[in-house]
């Protein structure tokens, strides 16, 4: 594999990995991407953090050598690239990296260079627990109800990207395609020439390997369900293909039985000896179920869309997305890119007002992912103790009485002080 180009900082090495274990030197690299609009105020929060944690917590004996590597505006207005070849090779070779968001136009323009990232990389399983901190504000009565981690499928699906823009040669070709192979399926499109056309694929193996992640996730902390989200009543060959896969799995590696004559299967984890129950929703219904019954669920496995979808619905529950962190992880090549669940927020860009809460907990996942985990323990305990203080960003100042609203830097302060 080619090494990138850029000049990595002075006395850090690698992180490697061999039979799929990962070996974190006590100085590695860490490449990240900075962001749009929001994404230096956040990261030049954020960063001050990372340092501090891991200076107090290990008394210097570690350090993350950070190397900038760039994607998004400041890529473009740099090198005329959006997203450079360097950019994805280093996140290749130095296997864990992290990002702050990066604007996707609607409609038209570039398309998406964090789902292009993903690609790039084989991120298959994109990872997002929502849990409630104490004293955050939140729209639902018992927010600490809530305690879910979504595994969403990462590379498959409506964000392959296979589309066909209304009123192009490619449409009018593929509409002819259709017409000539499959004029049954044609005759239902009610508008055929002023259509465009979007390609949903969803594989068995895509599918297997997603739903083998959320598994083992349940099992090594010790949760109760793993619930199998799709839209397979009507999308029956791919939402329904995972539904029906995901099952599969479950049975032939991991033994689980059906319950009551099914598809609800049940097995004993085989570290606590405890009943995991796998289960499936329809995404409708899930979403109505996650508001009124939310601790009926645990682990969700999930597809690219309904993923997207569910992670800021859930984020909301808890208080916004400002505090709702990410990863995106290969467990086989042990490529990993963690990021927040929300984007740009332009609105607030430059002004050193939004949550860093998110950024800040995306590397308390990628601290725990790199086995440092006391120094991810003390982010946690440090959240805690700054929210219950309630000096807040804006986001949760304007829904917590008695709050004191502070900036996006002056939270990172609050948090290296509650270290
Ligand atoms: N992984 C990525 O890089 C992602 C990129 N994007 C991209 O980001 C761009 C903007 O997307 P948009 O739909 O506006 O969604 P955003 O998530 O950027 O923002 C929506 C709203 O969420 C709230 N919010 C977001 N971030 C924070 C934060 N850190 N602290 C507090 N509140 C926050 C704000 O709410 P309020 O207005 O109520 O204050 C904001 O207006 C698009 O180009 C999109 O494609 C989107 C998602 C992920
Ligand atoms: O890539 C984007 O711009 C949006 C991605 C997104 O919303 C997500 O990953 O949750
Ligand atoms: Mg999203």
């Amino acid at each position: 594999m080619a090494d990138t180009k850029l000049t990595p900082p002075a006395g850090g090495e690698k992180i490697t990995i061999a039979n799929g274990k990962l070996t974190v030197p006590d100085h590695p690299v860490i490449p990240y991407i900075e962001g749009d609009g929001t994404g230096p105020d956040i990261w030049n929060a954020s960063v001050r953090v990372f340092d501090a944690v891991v200076a107090k917590t290990y008394g210097g004996k570690r350090k993350i050598h950070w190397m900038e590597v760039l994607a998004g505006e400041k890529a473009f207005n740099e090198t005329g690239n959006w997203l450079p070849d360097d950019t994805v090779t280093a996140c290749r070779d130095y296997l864990v990296s992290i990002k702050g968001p990066l604007t996707t136009p609607v409609g038209g323009g570039i398309r998406s260079l964090n789902v292009a990232l993903r690609q790039m990389l084989d991120l298959y399983a994109c990872v997002r627990p929502v849990r409630w901190f104490n004293g955050v504000p939140s729209p639902v009565k018992d927010p600490g109800k809530v305690d879910m981690t979504i595994y969403r499928e990462n590379t498959e699906d409506i964000y392959a990207g296979i589309e066909f823009q209304q009123g192009t040669d490619d449409a009018r070709k593929f509409a002819a395609l259709i017409k000539e192979h499959f004029p049954d399926r044609y005759k239902k499109i009610r508008f055929p020439d002023s259509s465009g056309f979007g390609i949903k694929p969803v594989s068995k193996e895509g599918t297997e390997r997603l739903v083998r992640a959320a598994i083992l996730y349940a099992i090594d902390n010790d949760r109760d369900s793993v619930t199998l989200v799709h839209k397979g009543n009507i999308m029956k060959f791919t939402e329904g293909g995972f539904r029906d896969w995901g099952y599969a799995l479950a049975h032939t590696e991991f033994g689980a039985v059906e319950i009551d004559g099914g598809p609800w299967s049940k097995f004993k984890n085989p570290k606590t000896g405890k009943e995991i129950i796998v289960k499936d929703a329809i995404a409708d219904a899930f979403l109505q179920q996650i508001l009124l019954r939310p601790s009926e669920y645990d682990v969700v496995a999930t597809l690219n869309l309904n993923g997207d979808y569910l992670s800021d619905a859930l984020a909301a529950q808890v208080g916004g997305i400002g505090i709702a962190p990410g990863g995106n992880i290969n467990y086989v090549t042990g490529h990993a890119v963690f990021e927040a669940t929300h984007g740009t927020a332009p609105k607030y860009a430059g002004l050193d007002k939004v949550n860093p809460g998110s950024v800040i907990l995306s590397g308390e996942m990628m601290l725990r992912y790199m086995g440092w985990h006391e120094a991810a323990d003390a982010i946690i305990a440090a959240m805690d103790k700054a929210i219950g203080q309630k000096q807040v960003t804006y986001d949760f100042a304007r829904l917590m009485e008695g709050a004191t609203e502070v900036k996006c830097s002056e939270f990172a302060d609050r948090l290296i002080a509650a270290m």
